[in-house]
């Protein structure tokens, strides 16, 4: 069993590799090792690939009612099995707080659940006729195996909703974690123990083994979800080898908090839309836009709500655990210096702080008399940081909402109707809250404009991207039609022009 205080050193069962890289996962909250990883190499690739592909064969020729019942096994086996090692492995990798690392596995199985039935429920379209006696249908098929490239910040949540789709439509799945989360994703993978043997892999590795899965004639789609920057360089690789690739890259949510707003509501949820995660969640809220007459007293409720907040390790009694890595950290500091530098006032945070010197942490911190010209409000942060501009009314925050590369989401708090309606009509984002940021819905479709991604996961549309649809015709009445070859004598001048059609 798993001893916290001993590395793991991890070799995937069943294709161990040799001769391969190896990497080390390093805890952010303590910087101890907890595991080292060996790296698989393109030889144990081609291996697991025409595994994928023999399993496949046999898995898409399932009737989707049987294809259903192994997927609702699944979820039995997610609600069924002990998760607070996964949850304890990801904390430790990650530094998510570890009542969030176990809601977030115990959040898994209703992907399963949802695609089992709605794979069952529809498989194409039969249309009204063109012509009498013929059926003329579209029907959907699976495409092949597909590769999902997960990020470090939901390892196991993200991974659900595309396998599960991939694996209801009748796919092999080939899974490569972010290197940090690689643990937590391996000991998860006890769940598929009900699918055929190859259907499903996860496989270490980084960028150069990502990369080769793309590009692999053996592998048919994708689904990446990471930063812009990975996500446009998995489109452009998959674009060129004609495959489908749902695309979740980053975002920099706004949060509008209107004259109507709720304020002791909005001051309590704006808290967790912030810092949940330290920021590290796609949908974190980073951009605040605040309208003049109900700023100063938000900020109040604002910074007295973010004083109630623990830093510390994700294994202990704290809300705000480490960020993921040297390098993130780094950004939050260059950003937060950047706004500072520009006029930003701190109203709380802003530092690193002085209870936790060893691991990457950051306080959770709130920018007031933020503008337009400082980097945290063009760029994605990513970090426990809320970057906050006074505005003069509800249609200068939309503005400002919408001036941004990103479209991921986007949240407004408020009490009136009419707002409610016009936000969620005018703000340019894939996904908008009002009075409850954060959430999803299995059966709504996620993801982003703009920069934030390109395709759709979850809901029906997060199944389509697994499938692939085939027009299908079938006269049941054969009949000469009337305008095969050759021509009737009609049809033509009669200086032998072809008259009309
Ligand atoms: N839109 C969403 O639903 C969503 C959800 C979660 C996270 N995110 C975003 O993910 C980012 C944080 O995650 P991260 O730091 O792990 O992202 P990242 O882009 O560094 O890495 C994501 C994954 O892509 C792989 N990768 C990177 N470059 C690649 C390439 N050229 N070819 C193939 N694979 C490649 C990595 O190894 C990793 O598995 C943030 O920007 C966040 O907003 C988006």
């Amino acid at each position: 069993m798993f001893n916290p205080s001993e590395p793991v050193f991890y070799r995937h069962p069943a294709y161990l590799p040799s001769d391969g890289t190896r990497h080390t996962v390093i805890d952010p909250a303590t910087l101890a090792t907890v595991g080292i990883i060996a790296d698989t190499t393109l030889t144990e690739l081609e291996t697991v690939l025409d595994a994928a592909a023999k399993a496949q064969r046999d898995w898409k020729r399932l009737d989707a009612k049987t294809r259903a019942t192994v997927l609702h096994r699944i979820a039995n086996r997610i609600e069924a099995t002990d998760m607070r090692h996964c949850a304890e492995l990801m904390s430790r990798e990650m530094g998510k707080p570890y009542p969030e690392a176990i809601g977030e596995v115990a959040n898994c199985a209703g992907a399963f659940r949802y695609f089992a039935e709605m794979a069952r429920d529809e498989a194409g379209k039969v249309a009204g006729t063109t012509q009498a006696g013929s059926f003329q249908h579209a029907r959907y098929e699976a495409l092949g195996t597909s590769v999902h490239i997960m990020p470090f910040n939901f390892p196991i949540l993200l991974m659900c909703w595309t396998v599960a789709a991939s694996l209801a439509s009748g796919n092999a799945c080939i899974i490569k974690p972010a290197p940090a989360t690689t643990l937590s994703t391996l000991e998860f993978m006890q769940v598929f123990e009900a699918l055929p043997e190859g259907l499903i892999a996860c496989l270490p590795g980084g960028v150069e083994l990502g990369s080769a899965l793309i590009a692999s004639p053996k592998t048919h789609a994708v689904a990446f979800t990471g930063s812009v920057a990975a996500g446009k360089a998995v489109a452009i690789a998959a674009a060129a080898q004609m495959k489908p690739a749902v695309i979740e890259a980053g975002g920099s949510d706004p949060m509008i908090i209107t004259a109507h707003a709720p304020l002791e509501v909005a001051a309590a949820g704006t808290v967790t839309a912030a810092f949940h995660m330290s920021g590290q969640v796609c949908t974190s809220a980073e951009r605040f836009f605040v309208v003049d007459a109900v700023h100063d007293a938000f900020i109040e409720k604002f910074v007295a709500e973010t004083k109630r907040l623990r830093v510390g390790n994700g294994l202990t009694r704290a809300e705000i655990g480490p960020l993921v890595s040297e390098a993130a950290r780094a950004k939050v500091i260059r950003l937060v210096e950047d706004a500072k530098a520009k006029g930003a006032t701190v109203a709380i945070g802003g530092k690193v702080p002085e209870s936790e010197p060893v691991g990457w942490f950051y306080e959770p911190t709130i920018l007031t008399n933020c503008t337009p010209d400082m980097a945290i409000l063009r760029e994605e942060c990513f970090g426990p940081v809320a970057a906050v501009m006074r505005v003069k009314d509800f249609d200068e925050a939309i503005e400002r909402a919408n001036d941004s590369e990103f479209g991921l989401g986007a949240s407004v708090f408020t009490t009136s109707l009419e707002e409610a309606m016009e936000a969620a009509d005018r703000l340019e984002a894939g996904m908008v809250w009002v009075n409850n940021p954060l959430i999803d819905n299995d059966a709504l479709p996620f993801g982003g404009w703009k920069k934030s991604g390109l395709g759709r996961e979850l809901s029906k549309l997060g199944l389509d991207a697994f499938r692939r649809s085939k027009m299908v015709i079938i006269d049941h009445k054969p009949v000469v039609q009337s305008w095969w070859y050759p021509y009737p004598d009609d049809w033509f001048y009669e200086d032998g022009g072809r008259k009309h059609v």
